[in-house]
């Protein structure tokens, strides 16, 4: 693999009249854009071992739809919470894979290589505990970068169709050239998202109300002896469904519930790893980042008036305060050691969701020179919203109290491109396999912490997932 893949940018108008598959009938715009886009794809010859990518403007359509009636591949989605890029990908122009954090510093440096082109984003994806898959997650790495071979992108200044190939000889190019072709020929229209929900048939818990409350006593237990100052407990329910999930169309309504959070997807091993996640890990550009510290949840209320009562107990009470103030110190000292400075405002503000609303502060800082993504994925990960602190004694807690392999449910995902890299905490997530589906919640845990109350937080995001995929 070459450190500075080349690319090579064919000139945008194609030859007319070339384009085989649809000649004589009349075209849509949608198939005009990919006759066009097969033409310069046709086109490609090997120069030098690298990068090929070609763009045309696309019609308006919702990319979610464009995934569901296109399972040519495996298939990819990314949206940045502010709704301000839609990018998603079908099949595999490039991927690297690893099984051990080790690894994460090769992933990046290739996948930023790959980056560096102009408009190229890549997808990368990180276990909660740097282990590859076991269980449902079997065939999971423990982290992945990949470019998708064709991606539609969405971005305020319109729709492109993008073609990706990554070659390092002649004839890897011809055979990579042949797939991407028979992709591009393959792609159906979209018209409307079809309504097609799935109805749960059985619910397999791994914990029950009654066994949820030891572990959380076994917890504060810990707390208590002065181990830990919090951890997190998650909870996997497996769900078997009536017909396989149109998950594509599933994580589109999900997403029109959850306004304002990531949302992205990956399909690898034959499943699909989805979510709708309100935290972010970092935002950097160049040397400022902008992380959060996101802890302390109540539900919404189902009236105004105890709504707003609700979020001022989120404001006021004084557990979910020191929790949250706890946590911002804990992320400010991870940042220390690599920024020269970090800012964060004095008081907290109120994220609302569907189900549920959380304390969050903005953190931003300033880099050091020299320091990247890895070693902000190493200060920051796993944050204390999913793990708790300290880290390894949190995690060595989470690990005898919890009985599933996490996989990739509260690791990382994100988006690389240029310069700026935006990394997600995977939560309010979900796997899911054909009739199958895995969704995991998971609850902070801190002195004070009730059963009770942390039962019904964890039901909350459950239900979430279950209200998307049952329409
Ligand atoms: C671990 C999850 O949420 C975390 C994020 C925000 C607030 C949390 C809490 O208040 O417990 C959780 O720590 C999850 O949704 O699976």
């Amino acid at each position: 693999m070459p450190q500075s893949p080349q690319c090579a940018n064919v000139p945008s108008t194609p030859p007319s009249g070339n384009a085989g598959h649809h000649r004589g009938k009349p075209r849509g715009p949608a198939e005009q854009a990919i006759e066009d886009l097969l033409a310069q794809v046709r086109q490609w010859q090997f120069n030098n071992p690298g990068l090929l990518r070609a763009s045309v403007s696309f019609p308006e359509m919702d990319p979610l739809v464009w995934l569901e009636t296109n399972p040519l591949a495996s298939r990819s989605y990314w949206q940045d919470r502010a709704g301000t890029i839609r990018l998603a990908g079908i099949g595999t122009a490039w991927q690297y894979t690893a099984d051990s954090p080790d690894d994460h510093p090769t992933l990046l440096r290739r996948a930023q290589a790959l980056a560096k082109h102009p408009g190229v984003h890549l997808l990368c994806a990180f276990s909660f505990d740097g282990q590859a898959g076991a269980g449902e997650w079997q065939g999971f790495p423990a982290s992945l970068a990949l470019l998708p071979a064709l991606e539609l992108q969405g971005t305020s200044a319109g729709q492109q169709l993008s073609a990706n190939l990554y070659a390092e000889s002649a004839s890897e190019l011809q055979h990579r050239q042949d797939e991407l072709i028979a992709l591009l020929e393959g792609l159906r229209p979209t018209t409307e998202a079809e309504h097609r929900p799935s109805r749960v048939i059985e619910r397999d818990e791994d914990l029950d109300f009654a066994e949820c409350s030891s572990r959380i006593r076994a917890i504060l237990h810990d707390i208590e002896q002065g181990h830990v100052h919090k951890a997190v407990l998650a909870r996997q329910v497996a769900l078997r469904l009536d017909r396989p999930l149109a998950a594509f169309n599933a994580l589109r309504r999900w997403s029109a519930i959850t306004d304002g959070s990531y949302c992205f997807a990956i399909e690898h091993a034959g499943r699909i790893f989805m979510g709708c996640s309100p935290e972010r890990l970092f935002f950097r550009s160049g040397r400022s980042v902008q992380t959060e510290s996101l802890a302390g949840t109540v539900r919404r209320g189902e009236t105004e008036a105890e709504d707003a009562a609700l979020e001022a107990s989120l404001r006021e009470d004084s557990k979910l305060v020191r929790e949250h103030a706890w946590v911002t110190r804990y992320i400010r000292g991870e940042l220390e050691p690599w920024a020269i400075r970090i800012d964060a405002p004095e008081h907290a503000s109120v994220l609302k969701l569907d189900r549920i609303q959380h304390r969050r502060l903005p953190i931003q800082a300033t880099l050091r020179p020299g320091v990247g993504d890895h070693q902000l994925l190493d200060a920051l990960h796993p944050t204390p919203a999913v793990c708790g602190f300290p880290r390894r004694r949190a995690q060595d807690l989470i690990r005898r109290q919890e009985g599933f392999h996490r996989g990739w449910y509260s690791g990382v995902i994100g988006l690389l491109s240029g310069d700026a890299s935006e990394l997600a905490v995977a939560i309010r997530s979900a796997l899911v396999a054909g009739d199958q589906a895995w969704c995991y919640s998971g609850v902070g845990i801190v002195r004070g912490s009730e059963p009770e109350a942390e039962w019904q937080e964890l039901e909350a995001k459950i239900e979430s997932f279950l209200s998307a995929v049952q329409g």
